[in-house]
């Protein structure tokens, strides 16, 4: 077995305060606070549209197309620069070149030499060790993402920030990913957005709301027990119905404080 959550190695909590980001005259963040606890799962939910994916590239320093202000804060002191890795929807995987090669990818973008070794074992992690040679078109959706997984992990990044990872799959190869993604991204700062309440509750540690605008963020109390939750559970049908009511209610801040 490769190192996995070894390598992400006392992962930081993250914190984000007071930010504040306005398009178009129209404020988008006016004081938000978000505290993400190390080495715990946190899912983000929220109408289309109403800042998650923003918000995530805040974290990861990439530009918003706006003039943000906020802090940006580990409980380390360390910058977070290079202990972050990025996951999205689309895997971004290049067609021309190899699947081990997509793997390397953050060594060669960074000038250092590929360590074909790791990358083969996360291949073999992932379930795909017999693809490294093949392009991406020749694979599945689900291996696809795979593969972005196992990208995602040769980085070792501490912090692991995913906007809607699994979103594009069929339901049976997601719920595999999931299980997957726990597995070998335990023990990292994750924050995870999804568009589905469902996912969230089977994975999160955490769950956190965004609504309005500008936006706010509240929390919801995870159902009990360990993720990978079974998404049939009494308990998990529950709480997702009333995600669900929130999300379609303009109180859900007023219901949940943010803690
Ligand atoms: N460069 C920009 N200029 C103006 N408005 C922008 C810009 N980037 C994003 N926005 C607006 O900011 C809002 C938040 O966008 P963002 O992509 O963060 O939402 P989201 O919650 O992730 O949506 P979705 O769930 O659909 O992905 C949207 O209303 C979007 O139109």
């Amino acid at each position: 077995m490769p190192s996995t959550s070894a390598d992400a190695v006392a992962p930081p909590a993250v914190q984000l305060n007071d930010v504040h980001l306005v398009y178009d005259d129209m404020p988008l963040f006016e004081h938000i606070e978000l505290e993400l606890p190390a080495g715990s799962w946190t899912c983000l939910l929220g109408r289309s549209g109403c800042g998650k994916s923003t918000l995530l590239r805040l974290i990861a320093g990439l530009p918003t197309g706006g003039q943000p202000s906020f802090t940006l804060g580990t409980s380390d002191h360390l910058p977070l620069q290079n202990r972050i890795a990025w996951m999205a929807q689309q895997d971004l995987l290049l067609p021309w070149s190899r699947v081990i090669d997509n793997v390397t990818l953050g060594s060669r973008l960074r000038g250092h030499s590929p360590d074909y070794q790791r990358a083969q074992e996360l291949l073999a992690a992932v379930g795909l060790a017999h693809t490294a040679r093949r392009r991406p078109a020749a694979l599945s959706g689900g291996q696809r993402s795979r593969i972005a997984l196992a990208r995602t992990l040769y980085e070792g990044a501490s912090v692991v920030l995913m906007d809607e990872p699994f979103a594009a799959l069929d339901a049976i190869t997601r719920l595999e990913l999931h299980e997957l993604a726990l597995r070998l991204l335990a023990g990292r700062t994750v924050l995870m957005v999804t568009h589905d309440p469902s996912e969230a509750l089977r994975l999160a540690d955490r769950l956190l709301l965004m609504h309005g605008m500008p936006a706010t963020l509240s929390s919801h109390q995870a159902p009990s027990g360990r993720p990978p939750r079974d998404i049939n559970d009494s308990e998990l049908i529950d709480h997702q119905r009333h995600l669900l009511a929130l999300l379609q209610s303009n109180e859900a801040v007023q219901e949940t404080e943010y803690s």
